[in-house]
């Protein structure tokens, strides 16, 4: 079954103790970062942290995440060859515009995998775009590479590019989240949702996050722990939906048990369409803790 991300928490990779404490917090992955949020003089140093704490620290089920500088900065290959040989489960790139930015990480995270021993293919890339020229070659860049697991969209550096800012109706980001959405969904994969950097406005943050779900975003990167309730507060689903979907799982395998072709319920068809929402449904009333893992 698909993996559940509805909240990837960023920790800059120079912060030990946000690095350790990291896997309390409930986020369904953990983004350690070793780009922007880490200045150049320390590059080294948390690229060293994020290494050792992908070894030693217990982070249970969550999935690990490294953003890594550009490749062709002086960090980036290390920081490849340096999350690699720790296994990462996967790899963010940031600022990706083209498609030979994640065919040129590839081939270095193969060379990685192959020098320590690594099964090819073990770790998973997702993709930034956080530029007009990244949007514009986002459905080439979301089927660049069989490891990419999902694209985001990083609003702050693309606000930037635009030559805007971040305004909180959102209307500035409409075209390059549309555009990252639909390449993500016509790849088969997922499509991620950028920071709220105004980490004490949770209503601000609610609207935003409102929007995103509203459009189809399997989540968002947040940058503080009290950002994981919010979001998860707006994808979780409602006691109606739950018993929808929960009806429209009986009456699959009622129609199974039968032979039946055609499921209907109260009268309605039910289609393939119909049935993936219902199974994402209960995937998500799942992770809130308002259905037990065995109901199903
Ligand atoms: C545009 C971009 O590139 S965005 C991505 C890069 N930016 C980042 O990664 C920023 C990450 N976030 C942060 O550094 C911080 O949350 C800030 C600076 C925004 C706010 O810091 P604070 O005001 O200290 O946060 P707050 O008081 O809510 O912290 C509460 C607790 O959560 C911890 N915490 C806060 N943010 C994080 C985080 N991102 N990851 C892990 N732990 C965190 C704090 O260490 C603190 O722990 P403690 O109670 O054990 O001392
Ligand atoms: O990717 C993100 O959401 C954070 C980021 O770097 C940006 O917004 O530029
Ligand atoms: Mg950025």
């Amino acid at each position: 079954m698909e993996r559940l991300r509805r909240t990837m928490m960023f920790v800059p990779g120079n912060n030990p103790s946000m690095i350790k404490d990291a896997g309390i917090y409930g986020a369904d992955s953990i983004m350690f970062d070793l780009e922007d949020a880490v200045s150049m003089t320390e590059k080294d140093v948390a690229r060293l942290l994020v290494f050792e704490a992908l070894q030693t620290v217990d982070y249970g089920d969550t999935e690990l995440v490294v953003r890594i500088n550009d490749l062709h900065s002086e960090f980036g290959r290390a920081d490849i060859f340096a999350v690699v040989k720790a296994g990462v489960d996967v790899i963010r790139l940031p600022k990706t515009e083209t498609v030979e930015d994640i065919v040129e990480v590839e081939k270095v995270i193969e060379e990685a995998e192959n020098f320590f021993g690594i099964p090819v293919g073990t770790t998973k890339m997702m993709a930034a775009i956080e530029g007009a020229k990244g949007v514009l070659n986002a459905p080439a860049i979301a089927v660049a590479s069989n490891r990419l697991i999902g694209i985001a969209i990083g609003a702050e550096d693309y606000v930037t590019n635009m030559k805007t800012r971040r305004y909180p109706d959102g209307k500035e980001l409409f075209f390059a989240r549309s555009m990252i959405l639909h390449a993500a969904r016509a790849a088969g994969i997922a499509a991620f949702d950028t920071v709220y950097s105004d980490v004490n406005n949770e209503e601000g943050l609610l609207n935003e996050v409102t929007l995103i779900h509203q459009l189809g975003f399997d989540g968002k990167s947040v940058i503080n722990p009290r950002q994981i309730p919010v979001v998860n507060s707006v994808y979780q689903p409602t006691e109606k939906e739950i018993k929808h979907a929960k009806d429209v799982v009986y009456a699959i395998e009622e129609a199974k048990k039968k032979g039946s072709g055609v499921i209907s319920l109260n009268g309605k068809m039910i289609d393939k369409p119909i049935v993936e929402r219902a199974e994402r449904v209960i995937m998500l009333a799942k992770a809130s803790g308002l259905l037990d893992e065995g109901e199903f």
